[in-house]
């Protein structure tokens, strides 16, 4: 065992979903190590993401919220890893930080919540999302529907539909097999709604320089999924890509090369702009040169979206 003076110190946000994936992180390490149960801490850090409920993401600081607490407590050394869903970690991340694991990738779709499919919605429906990206799909597919603005964890999101707040939502199929909650809403296929890049992945970040704990790590890491998502974080960057933009990308593997498609759609659903591409495992220069082109492809109006 690695650590033998101390438990390892697994960072995380106190949300259920996070907490779902600390635990699973947890068992992973404790399996492939041998590990016996009490070697790994679990500590729950507050994030100013999860405190502010009333505002978008993109309004009051972007993802940043969601890392910076757990960084925070990385680098003063009271935790030894931080435990991510890939899909809240900023696409450009100080070097002092590593993401050394990504767990294997989960269901990458979206499932539409509130509704059998989107032509069972009745007219001029009111859909709950904040998500840029979930929103302009709804709308292209839905050009009647309005989007409100729909924060809190997966369970606030579940209470306000019930209590009929919204027609329907959007989740991630992720996140609500994570809670065991499977059963809820239905899969949308990923040629309907492409999902966010990163979707469905659990990212595992350290400091750069911790060797023992990045070694430890290695031995949970799935090189599919990191391959997959580290391209589809290529298209972001190519993008200059925030959580003000509506923008989905999914690398699948295919041996060894990815099939990657991405586009950018303008909020009100009307332009869609899309490419794909087969690149080599690896090649990050070509996924952002694929997410380059996504932004000369745009119209003026959807290109200023991408400018900071
Ligand atoms: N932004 C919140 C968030 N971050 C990751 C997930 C789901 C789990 C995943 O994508 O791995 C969710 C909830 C959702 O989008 O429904």
């Amino acid at each position: 065992m690695l650590f033998t003076d101390r438990p390892l110190r697994l960072g995380t946000r106190g949300s259920p979903l996070a907490l779902a994936q600390a635990r699973m992180t947890a068992q992973a390490l404790i399996a492939a190590h041998g590990w016996s149960a009490d070697a790994i801490e679990i500590i729950t850090v507050q994030t100013s993401g999860d405190r502010i409920q009333d505002r978008a993401l993109a309004d009051i600081g972007g993802k940043a919220l969601w890392t910076k607490e757990l960084d925070r407590a990385l680098v003063a050394g009271e935790t030894d890893l931080s435990v991510h869903s890939m899909k809240d970690v900023e696409t450009l991340r100080p070097d002092i930080f590593h993401i050394a694991a990504m767990l294997p990738r989960a269901d990458v779709r979206d499932k539409l919540v509130g509704a059998a499919d989107f032509d069972a919605l009745p007219a001029n429906p009111l859909v709950g999302t904040s998500s840029p990206r979930r929103g302009a799909q709804v709308k292209r597919l839905r050009p009647d529907a309005t989007i409100t603005l729909f924060r809190g964890n997966v369970a606030t999101r579940l209470a306000k539909l019930a209590a009929g707040e919204v027609h329907a939502t959007l989740l991630a199929a992720a996140g609500l097999d994570r809670l065991e909650q499977s059963d809820v809403g239905t899969l949308v296929p990923v040629d309907t709604m492409l999902p966010a890049p990163s979707q469905g992945a659990v990212g595992i970040e350290t400091l750069a320089d911790n060797q023992p704990v990045i070694a430890a790590l290695s031995a949970i890491s799935d090189a599919d999924t990191s391959d997959a998502v580290m391209m589809e974080r290529a298209v972001l960057r190519g993008l200059g890509g925030t959580c003000h933009s509506p923008i989905a990308a999914l690398a699948l593997v295919e041996g060894d090369r990815l099939f990657l498609r991405a586009e950018i759609i303008s909020p009100d659903g009307q332009e869609t702009v899309r490419e794909e591409a087969r690149l080599a495992r690896g090649d990050l220069a070509a996924g952002e040169a694929l997410g380059e082109r996504l932004l000369r492809g745009a119209s003026p109006a959807l290109r200023a979206l991408f400018e900071a």
